[in-house]
This record gives structure tokens, sequence and C-alpha cells, in this order.
């Protein structure tokens, strides 16, 4: 679904000297796939998402969705950043259906796609609210639903949680998984998910594939066969703990990985 291959990417330093944020990355994604990546600031990660949403294109290399380059941003792939990811100026309703109208898809049409997806998020009675009525948690409710009632195939989260409370964050990993899980699209299939965080039991809630990023490199790619949704408890079992460790390893923070036991 999305290959990358061989895809460079280095920026200037104000020193003159260059940081490798994307260094030979060479991965698969499949389709339907859950990949959460984590890693330190500062390693690459939002850059990866911003080159497969065709936002930056990689200076060596390609990245193929459904076996196409990417070379410009399209509908097909969706991004919900951590911060300004509603227009403010628009009512609720009027963002959730706004990339529909652009397509030009018929107003009565959109309206009810729109409105099954605030269901969904259970934000159906705030449709007509403008933006700046609704708490954090609510917002990103509203980005999480416009970006899957936009139709696209890839979805690419960039620490769209990052500032939200525990429950809110919670609440909204259950959301996201929802509808991720086709449980309220007809007939449709799965979404193929990106999601960046800096948390790593995020990560081992949501992910069935984790990518470690460090340095511009791939340095872990852990599969998580656990079911979800996955509870607190269930990130205390023996098998996510040792995923947590192992994580915690491959991000050089080994003393911690001895504290979490
Ligand atoms: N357009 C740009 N021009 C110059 N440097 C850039 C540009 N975009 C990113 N960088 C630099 O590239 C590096 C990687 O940035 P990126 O945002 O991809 O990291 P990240 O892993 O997402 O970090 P964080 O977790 O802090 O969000 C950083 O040092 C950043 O300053």
């Amino acid at each position: 679904m999305i290959e990358f291959e061989n895809v460079g990417q280095s920026f200037p330093r104000p020193d003159g000297s260059r940081v490798v944020v994307a260094d030979n990355i060479n991965a698969v994604i499949e389709e339907g796939e859950f990949v959460c990546i984590i890693g330190p600031s500062g390693c690459g990660k939002t850059t990866l998402l911003h080159q497969v949403a065709g936002l930056n294109l990689p200076q060596t290399g390609e990245i193929r969705v459904h076996g196409r380059k990417v070379t410009a941003p399209g509908p097909d792939r969706g991004i919900v950043f951590q911060k300004d990811a509603v227009f403010p100026w628009m009512k609720v309703i009027d963002n959730v259906e706004y990339g529909l109208a652009c397509r030009n898809v018929p107003k009565g049409e959109r309206r009810r796609h729109a409105m099954a997806y605030l269901d969904a998020v259970n934000l159906a009675d705030v449709a007509d609210a403008w933006p700046k009525q609704l708490s954090g948690g609510m917002l990103k409710r509203v980005a999480i639903a416009t970006v899957f009632a936009n139709g696209a195939e890839v979805l690419l989260l960039d620490e769209p949680f990052g500032p939200l409370d525990y429950l809110t964050r919670r609440q909204l990993h259950r959301v996201l998984l929802d509808l991720w899980s086709n449980r309220t699209e007809p007939g449709g299939k799965r979404r193929t998910v990106l999601f960046v965080t800096h948390d790593i039991d995020e990560a081992l809630t949501l992910a069935d594939r984790v990518l470690v990023m460090d340095k511009g490199r791939i340095v872990k790619d852990m599969r998580l066969d656990q079911p979800r949704p996955r509870t607190d408890n269930d990130l205390a079992t023996p098998d996510l703990l040792e995923a947590k460790h192992v994580l915690l390893r491959h991000l050089g923070l080994e003393a911690l990985a001895g504290e979490a036991v």
C-alpha cells in the first residue's frame, strides 16, 4: 500500500552542517495496517509523514501509494496535524463536509455522509456549532470525523492527541479504533493509518505495528498481534510489557525499561 524505497532527506542547520532526517529508508506498509511511528524528537517522524502526504518530497528515492509515486498531496491521503486541525471560520458540519465539497459531492449526500461521521464520534448535536465553542477533545473528534468522512484510504496522524489529558486521549483511542475497524463504514475496507506519537503506551494501545525511528532510520519494526481494544490492564500483561521494554531499549532508554517492571 505504502512503499518507501531508498528514501533520503536532509536539511541545512544554521551552522552550515546538515541534519539527516531520512537515511535511505526502505519499508512497506500493508493495506489496512495501523502503524505507529515513535522516536526521539527531531528524528524525522513528521518529515516522513509529510513526504507520504506529498507536502515535502524526498531528495532521494521515492514513496509509492498504491503503486503510484507520490509527487503532490491528493485526496487518497488525509492528514491530521497536532495543531490547527479544524478551520475556525467554518461551522463543525462544514468542516467535516469540506473535502467532499471540494470534490463536488452533492450537498444532500455530503451532509448525510458528514452527519454519519459526526454521529460516530458523538458530536451530532454540535454540528451547527463553531469550533471555538468546543473543547480540545471535541475538536480532535471533529478532525477525526473529517479525515474519515473525506474518504482518504491513507490516514496520516501527527501526534493528534498530544496536548490532551489522559482520559480524553483514552476516549479518542476508542473512537479512532472504532472508525478504523469499520464498524461505522458501509462495507468499506480498513484505512491504512500512519500515526506518529511520542507515547509508547499509546503506540502499544493502538498499533498492529510499531516503527521506531532514530536519526532518520527505522531501527525497529515490531508487530503486535494482541486483540484490541487494549486496556491499561492489557498493557501490564507480560507480552506487552516485554514489547514496551524492547521499544524503550531501541529508544536508548534501558534504564526506564528496568524501572517499568
Ligand atoms: N523545512 C525544514 N527546514 C529545515 N529543517 C527542517 C525542516 N523540517 C524539519 N527540519 C528539521 O529536521 C529534523 C526532523 O524534523 P521532524 O519534524 O521530522 O522531526 P520529528 O521526529 O517529527 O520531531 P518531533 O518529535 O520533535 O516532532 C529537525 O531537526 C527539524 O528541525
